[in-house]
């Protein structure tokens, strides 16, 4: 793949002095670590890594420093940073704890205005705004002491593969992006050469409420032109994986490939992937760390020709409630090396409590994919036999396994519905229903579409099954029933995996149409049916009802774009009072 070389720059290796077993120059007085990834050496070099290109001018810069130096650099220069008693850098983000959707801009540009899907989701942005942001950004990186660039890869697939520099302020987001992205190797690095998409990370410093399109302080702006990210007013570390998994929904639709809001396992046997799709919270992360399976990776990946590669290098578990008991791979992941964000801890023996949302809900562990012991390196597989869809209905009114027909799996895809559960955010006081198109609404840059188009060719050519899981509640909604028990979700896709589902007996529920799973082993035959969960049908039927509305009302923005046999696809009640 090519992309449009804009700046060029020198950028010298290290390698000569460290095998010469030079010695630094004791007069040259900048501190400047180019050290590579997982070799055991300290190799460090005088030589100031140039920013100039980006008008950037500070004495120390850090080139793909270690986490060891990292480390440092955090416990020296970062206000709360700290360790955790399993030697995870625990680090705060700030008043920002989670993404902030409203406040990402795309620039409009005439190269790309008619391919962007315009909306609430993709925010047009004048170029003039982008250059005062990001001049505001640079203002702001030249005045600081310290400065970490990281050079690394976006991609497993070499063919797909773009490279990523990130320029930051903060040796925590240097850390994440180290374990988010895929490390090059001291060749790599030395080879690097211009790279294909920049992130500049001045997340510490506000935008400007007076610069035309912005409506708070925060600026997440990506120009598809520059193949530049400019971050003002957020130091959410989401936000850099998240605006390369945005360039990459630009990128890879051109070149007939499918990226994915997903995580994958690979069968150890046949080397064939499954993909687990799904919004925020609905269990990627957590039912793809199965030690029965090989992890390609657990959010973002690609479809080829070729099969499923991960984007990643890492993963980005959600930690509020970890349990070493229920998850036991993430809770060994996080360990020295790893990003703990947002976390609340004992003062005194730096144990993390897991249980404490007082910070937010959203507490996250950052860790290399390696740190999953099954992980495969690297991180592709063969094309998927099973595509999963997994909701977190909060409604407790979707079955826990049903099987989709390819019309309806177009039909879901383009929904992408879950539920957020009362509680979490002020004012939420009932489950309230999101439909978030491809399960990755955020992300998106073209009409979901294009996506779904991509998609269904892909499932049709390779005869991949398509499931819909529930994993949110079970026997009524929030508040009455619970959340399904993570053994039960385990079990379905244990019995998706080892193909016994394909066969399971089903039956027909009338509300969404879906063909219901009603046996899977593991899993309790009452429990496969959710009205029978519910002490009262009447308001299992009732709640449907509302949800199926939700559904039709939803899809009405859609309906001129598919096929009339998806159209049906939806819910049969209230399908013409609504739609
Ligand atoms: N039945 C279940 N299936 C999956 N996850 C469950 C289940 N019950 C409870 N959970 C919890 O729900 C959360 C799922 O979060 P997870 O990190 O896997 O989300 P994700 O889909 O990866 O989201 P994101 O895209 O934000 O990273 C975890 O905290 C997990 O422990
Ligand atoms: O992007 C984040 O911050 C976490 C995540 O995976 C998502 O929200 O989908
Ligand atoms: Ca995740
Ligand atoms: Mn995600």
């Amino acid at each position: 793949m090519k992309f449009g070389a804009r700046c060029a720059v020198a950028m010298e290796s290290d390698a000569e002095g460290c095998a010469n077993g030079l010695r630094n120059d004791p007069v040259s007085p900048p501190i400047v670590s180019q050290e590579p990834f997982f070799l055991g050496t300290k190799c460090s070099s005088r030589k100031m890594f140039d920013l100039s290109q980006y008008q950037i001018d500070v004495k120390n810069v850090f080139r793909n420093a270690s986490p060891a130096t990292l480390y440092e650099e955090a416990l020296r220069y970062e206000k709360q940073a700290t360790l955790s008693d399993t030697g995870a850098l625990i680090a705060y983000s700030g008043d920002k704890t989670g993404r902030s959707p409203k406040d990402k801009r795309i620039v409009e540009h005439p190269e790309s205005t008619d391919d962007v899907w315009w909306g609430s989701v993709n925010i047009g942005l004048h170029e003039n705004a982008f250059c005062v942001n990001r001049e505001r950004a640079i203002d702001y990186l030249n005045t600081r002491q310290r400065l970490y660039v990281l050079d690394a890869f976006a991609g497993w697939d070499p063919k797909y593969r773009i490279k990523v520099r990130v320029i930051c302020a903060r040796p925590y987001h240097a850390l994440f992006m180290h374990n988010m992205l895929i490390r090059p190797t001291r060749e790599e690095l030395a080879d690097f050469g211009d790279p294909d998409c920049v992130i500049i990370n001045a997340g510490a410093f506000p935008a400007n409420r007076y610069t035309t399109g912005m409506t708070s302080k925060t600026s997440v702006d990506l120009s598809l032109e520059r193949r530049e990210v400019v971050i003002l007013g957020t130091q959410y570390a989401g936000e850099m994986k998240k605006a390369v998994f945005t360039l990459m929904n630009y990128l890879m639709p051109r070149s007939n490939v499918l990226p994915m809001h997903c995580s994958a396992t690979s069968d150890t046997q046949t080397g064939t992937s499954s993909v687990l799709f799904g919004l925020s919270g609905t269990g990627k992360t957590t039912l793809s760390a199965d030690p029965k399976r090989e992890l390609i990776g657990d959010d973002e990946h690609c479809w080829t020709d070729d099969g499923v590669f991960n984007i990643e290098g890492g993963c980005y578990a959600k930690a509020i409630y970890l349990t070493r008991d229920a998850e036991p791979q993430i809770f060994d992941a996080l360990r020295y090396g790893a990003v703990l964000e947002n976390v609340v801890y004992d003062q005194a023996d730096h144990h993390v409590d897991f249980d404490n949302a007082s910070i937010t809900e959203n507490t996250r562990g950052a860790y290399p994919i390696e740190y999953i012991p099954n992980a495969k390196i690297p991180c592709t597989a063969e094309h998927p036999t099973d595509v999963i869809f997994l909701t977190c209905d909060a409604f407790g009114v979707l079955p826990p396994v049903s099987k989709l027909t390819p019309e309806q799996a177009e039909y879901h895809f383009i929904s992408g519905y879950t539920a957020k559960v009362a509680g979490t955010e002020v004012g939420v006081t009932e489950p309230e229903a999101t439909f978030s198109p491809c399960f990755g609404g955020p992300f998106l840059v073209w009409h979901p579409g294009k996506y779904a188009e991509l998609l269904s060719k892909r499932i049709t050519q390779h005869k991949a099954n398509v499931w819909l899981i529930n994993t949110g509640w079970s026997g009524g909604a929030y508040g009455e029933g619970s959340r399904m028990k993570l053994s039960y979700t385990r079990a379905i896709l244990d019995a998706i995996h080892s193909g016994g589902l394909k066969t399971a007996a089903t039956e027909k529920e009338p509300c969404f149409g879906l063909e219901v799973v009603t046996k899977c082993p593991g899993v309790p035959d009452e429990m496969l049916l959710p009205r029978n969960t519910w002490s009262d049908p009447a308001a299992y039927d009732a709640t449907a009802a509302k949800l199926a509305e939700l559904f039709h009302k939803n899809f009405v923005t859609y309906a001129d774009g598919v096929s009339p046999a998806v159209r049906a696809a939806g819910p049969l009640l209230h399908q013409t009072a609504v739609g």
